[in-house]
């Protein structure tokens, strides 16, 4: 029987891995804030997959987190790791963990970075996860919401009001495209805040069917600005190809296009994104304590939920027709 098994957790380690969101440095603060309340030794897992296989670890004090819940970014860096994908690189990854004597880990990461660690859990069994979601896709199974995704569809908000301004002034056609790789969950959400006139995003074709007469309607009853937010994951490829649809169905008007790209994974966090990141992470450590292991935190109906790694999957936006029947009368 493993240490973990056999004795009760002494030392935890904290990690962040795949694409930043605001948020993960207020899940970092909870996460050491509750283990050294609870008399455990903490470090951090510094550059995700890759710092782990380096063995690249720092020590964590409460007040190594002391004025870090307002802050974007993450303090112990992140990463996409090849590395960590082949056996070679998470045999090294065991290594080190066993090495520097941590008993379990806590993983704030995404869809990728669960599927790692399943991977990583089918070979090396006497280490227990705790995973936290973040992303600002939003596109992970077993949550209704990931840290990170208020506060980016609050930025993509923001600017497509500044956007909004230009354009009337000038009475313009705009393309904003907004970050979400297979996901509709920001441009939805940043569109229907906005008041765009067309959305168009991965899981739904009706939306591009209809912007030809979305746009001629809007056009013709005398919209001073027309504004088309894109997922830059959606089928049509984006906002630049989108763009050559759009000047050929209104040839004589200014077509500009406006690419969010990573502005929208910075940024202090929102309020909600602090509350859910210390919520989240004060339950990871304490979920380690009772003695659960392998299974991601998430928060469903307000209510705190665990889902076990092997079950979480990618989740598709749902767009049912009185969603379509909603967007259809506001953007009329
Ligand atoms: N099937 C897998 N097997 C092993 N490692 C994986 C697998 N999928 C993802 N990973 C690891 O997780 C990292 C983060 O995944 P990624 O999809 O980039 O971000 P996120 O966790 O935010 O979804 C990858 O860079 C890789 O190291
Ligand atoms: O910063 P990178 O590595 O280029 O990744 C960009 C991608 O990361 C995202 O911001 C989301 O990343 P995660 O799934 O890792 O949270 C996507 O919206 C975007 O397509
Ligand atoms: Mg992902």
């Amino acid at each position: 029987m493993s240490k973990s098994e056999t004795q009760k957790i002494q030392k935890i380690a904290v990690m962040t891995s795949g694409g930043d969101v605001p948020g993960l440095n207020a899940c970092i603060r909870a996460v050491v804030r509750t283990a050294i309340f609870n008399q455990l030794k903490i470090v951090g897992i510094q550059h995700g997959f890759e710092g782990l296989i380096a063995g690249d670890f720092v020590p964590l004090h409460a007040q190594s987190v002391s004025n870090i819940i307002q802050l974007g970014g993450t303090m112990l860096k992140s990463s996409r790791s090849e590395l960590f994908r082949t056996k070679e690189g998470r045999l090294l990854a065991y290594e080190k963990i066993k090495k520097e004597n941590i008993d379990a880990i806590v993983l704030i990461g995404g869809d990728g970075s669960f599927a790692g660690v399943n991977a990583f859990i089918q070979e090396y069994a006497d280490i227990p996860f705790i995973g936290i979601p973040k992303t600002i896709d939003n596109d992970i199974a077993g949550t209704d919401v990931c840290i990170g995704y208020d506060t980016a569809l609050n930025t993509a908000m923001e600017a497509i009001d500044k956007i909004r301004d230009t354009a009337e002034s000038h009475e313009r056609i705009f393309l904003v495209e907004v970050m979400g790789r297979d996901s509709g969950y920001i441009a939805y959400g940043a569109g229907l805040a906005s008041g765009a006139e067309s959305i168009l995003i991965p899981e739904t074709k009706a939306d591009i069917e209809n912007l030809e007469n979305i746009l001629k309607k809007g056009w013709n009853r005398k919209k001073a600005s027309l504004i088309i937010v894109v997922a830059e994951g959606d089928e049509n490829g984006g906002a630049y190809k989108t763009a050559e649809m759009v000047k050929k169905y209104m040839p004589t008007h200014y077509v500009g296009i406006c690419i969010l790209g990573h502005i929208q994974r910075g940024g202090s966090p929102s309020a909600a994104d602090r509350i859910l990141a210390s919520r989240f992470g004060y339950t990871s450590v304490i979920a380690l304590l009772e003695g659960k292991k392998n299974i991601m935190v998430g928060i469903q109906k307000n209510e705190l939920c665990f889902t076990p790694f092997e079950e979480v999957k990618k989740q598709h936006l749902q767009i049912n027709q009185s969603t379509l029947n909603m967007l259809n009368a506001l953007t009329s």
